[in-house]
């Protein structure tokens, strides 16, 4: 069981307080997180894998303090952005699978054959030689999750996966995060995704307010939102 917790934590950008005493440990295969704009979401989850270090308090990741294992860490929760355009590199779609690899694999053909089976897994086979900035927004997000699961993380941690996608490529890699075995942790202003999750938290100017199963925090965050 992979197990992410947060020991009283509290982060300040400059005099701006954006996580206020935050205690909570996330072991749940399916967790999703909402909050309104700017309410500390992406610097929560940005904890999770040493991208922030928070000013105060510990964050362990399967029993590694984050802040003292970094590397480790990262290796063992991967990340994806909104936009996947931050993280594809290479000129062609199987050149940046293979980039990924470098880390862990030094044979250039046992590269090219595990990039190759693993682009055919997300369903990108047929543009293993396409330049990357020609694929589609969903082929993209799909290339970026790609280079990112092909390394083995335990956890993933999806900061707003389908923002940028249209009906059609939100739904589709919906369903690929649906088919995930790993720990998938999803900050999402996109409800539906988030509705058959294990656990919701609701965070609130740096708060966590809620945390319970989607259909009562879900209500729990509209009400918030309606109150203004
Ligand atoms: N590197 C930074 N330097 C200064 N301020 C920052 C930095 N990162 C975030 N902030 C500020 O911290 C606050 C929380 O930002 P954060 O991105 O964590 O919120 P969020 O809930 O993810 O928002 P959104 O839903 O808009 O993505 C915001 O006021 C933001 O401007």
């Amino acid at each position: 069981m992979t197990s992410i917790e947060f020991d009283d934590v509290a982060h300040s950008f400059g005099d701006r307080r954006v996580l206020r005493g935050i205690s909570v440990e996330l072991t749940q295969d399916r967790i999703g997180i909402v909050g309104a704009n700017g309410s500390g979401k992406s610097t929560f989850a940005r904890m999770m894998n040493g991208l922030v270090i928070p000013d105060s308090g510990t964050v362990t990741v399967n029993g590694l303090n984050v802040a003292k294992n970094k590397r480790k860490v990262r290796r063992q929760v991967g990340f994806i952005f909104s936009d996947p355009d931050r993280q594809i590199i290479m000129p062609t779609v199987v050149e940046d699978i293979e980039l990924s690899l470098t880390r862990v694999e030094n044979d250039k053909r046992r590269r090219r054959e595990h990039a190759l089976a693993t682009l055919a897994d997300f369903g990108l086979a047929d543009h293993a030689d396409q330049p990357s900035h020609t694929l589609s927004g969903g082929q993209k997000q799909l290339l970026a999750l790609a280079s990112i699961m092909v390394l083995g993380p335990s956890i993933l941690i999806a900061d707003e996966p389908t923002t940028m996608l249209d009906l059609r490529n939100a739904a589709m890699l919906r369903e690929v995060l649906a088919g995930l075995d790993e720990q998938l942790i999803v900050l999402s202003h996109d409800l539906e995704l988030l509705a058959d999750y294990q656990r919701v938290l609701v965070l609130d100017d740096g708060r966590l307010v809620a945390d319970d199963e989607p259909g009562p925090a879900i209500d729990f965050y509209r009400r918030l939102m309606a109150r203004g």
